[in-house]
């Protein structure tokens, strides 16, 4: 019976298997139906994809327990992944077309620009609302701004407001494609769309300021100057011998590790890592960091630049690894980066970056590093130490 149960499983899996590249390949003959350019496109308004999600904790209690933390408040890796699936829905009601039966493009999340927290507490007994739409379209690209309320005492309060980029591929994932033209009506859609267009100029202007391009800022090299003079051995005065400075904390000494081996129940529609999820395991990492960091349950302050760079297959051994960054009184700051190994290859690949601050209820200790990359310098191994570029959040701390 045992072998009888085994080839059940192996059919099952075989035909599991068979399904999705079946499904792949339907997908690869939509490439017909993908525009030639964007004009041929019609423009749309941002009212055609304004979305209204209700999450309805309050008034139906068997949802609860999905969303609910030990200390009954509500899981924040669980509100990114609803973040997540609604910044692909807003895309899908963005590039609509009615004519056709299925959308030819995959969207596909390429950042998280931001997420501004308004309320510490989100409560697991209320009503959440989430709303919606695009605000900016580049030829691939979308801009889309979500807002999330909660019912409380009679009206619904603020919670947060996220940014997201989604990216327009063609139907095997491969390539860009076009996305409708954007028409923006009235003078509050022009102030949104002309933020989208500064915001693109802006991460563009970031993506060339990493430190494995250009030298730091002067801000920054004041900071980390300070923070290396603070810790010289006043005996020796050597580059080598330092010494931790009072209530302070090695970054070394700062990390938390975890290992996700990616199964097929994670995947999205294309048949890759669904992005929420990776969001909420990264989320969920950095926030044992800060809590263990800290001494107490930190709360989540803002989530900036979650970075795809690109996607994570089904199968793969995902490696995360957050260190705390940058503190600042009650103040943490947590990155977590995450890569994708090949067992057999030995090979690394980074996949994405992710930024959470959050506060603690008391003073943290102070985050000191040894070395420019944060971490003692190993012999034949200073290049990826280098890779952390752990001062760039000094900068973008400071600048908040
Ligand atoms: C039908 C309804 C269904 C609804 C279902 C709901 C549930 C859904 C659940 C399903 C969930 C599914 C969701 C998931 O789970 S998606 C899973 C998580 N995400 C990923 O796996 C993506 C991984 N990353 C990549 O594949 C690549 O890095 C991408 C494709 C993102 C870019 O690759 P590459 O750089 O080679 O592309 P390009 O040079 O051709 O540029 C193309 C465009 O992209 C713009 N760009 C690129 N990077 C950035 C950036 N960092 N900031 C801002 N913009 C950026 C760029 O400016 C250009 O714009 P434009 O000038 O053309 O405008």
């Amino acid at each position: 019976p045992l072998l009888k149960h085994h080839s059940i499983l192996n059919n099952f899996s075989a035909n599991v298997k068979n399904c999705h590249s079946q499904a792949m390949a339907e997908r690869v003959s939509l490439s017909s139906m993908l525009a030639k350019s964007q004009n041929e496109l019609p423009a749309k308004r941002m009212k055609d994809s304004y979305l209204e999600v209700h999450l309805p904790l309050g008034s139906e209690p068997q949802l609860r327990e999905k969303y609910l933390t030990y200390h009954n408040t509500v899981r924040f890796g669980r509100i990114l992944e609803d973040l997540d699936s609604l910044a692909v829905l807003i895309s899908y009601s963005h590039t609509y077309n009615s004519e056709l039966k299925r959308s030819p493009l995959s969207i596909v999340t390429a950042l998280v620009d931001k997420i501004d927290m308004r309320q510490h507490v989100i409560y697991p007994d209320c009503d959440i609302k989430f709303t919606g739409h695009v605000t900016w379209v580049g030829k691939s690209s979308i801009e889309a701004k979500i807002h999330m309320s909660q019912y409380r005492d009679g009206a619904y309060a603020s919670v947060l407001d996220a940014t997201f980029v989604m990216v327009a591929r063609d139907p095997g994932n491969k390539r860009a494609a076009f996305v409708n033209p954007l028409k923006p009506e009235g003078p509050e859609e022009e102030r949104l769309f002309q933020e989208g267009e500064a915001n693109k100029s802006r991460r563009v202007e970031l993506s060339t300021a990493s430190l494995l391009k250009v030298a730091p800022t002067q801000e920054e090299r004041t900071v980390v100057h300070g923070l290396f003079l603070n810790t010289l051995d006043t005996n020796t005065v050597s580059f080598r011998s330092r010494v931790l400075p009072p209530s302070s904390v090695w970054m070394e000494d700062a990390k938390l590790k975890g290992l996700e081996i990616c199964h097929p129940q994670e995947r999205n529609i294309f048949n890759r890592i669904f992005g929420g999820f990776l969001m909420r395991k990264a989320y969920e990492l950095g926030w044992a960091n800060a809590c263990s960091y800290g001494g107490c349950r930190p709360s989540l302050v803002a989530v900036d630049d979650i970075l795809f760079q690109k996607p994570v297959e089904i199968g793969s051994l995902l490696m995360l690894s957050s260190q705390v960054c940058y503190t600042q009184g009650t103040y943490i700051q947590v990155r977590v980066h995450s890569e994708v190994f090949d067992p057999l290859t030995r090979q690394h690949n980074t996949t994405n970056i992710f930024h959470f601050t959050f506060t603690s209820d008391r003073d943290v200790p102070n985050i000191m590093p040894k070395t420019y990359g944060g971490e003692p310098v190993q012999t034949g191994n200073s290049k990826k130490n280098l890779k952390n570029q752990i001062y760039i959040h000094v900068s973008k701390f400071l600048s908040k």
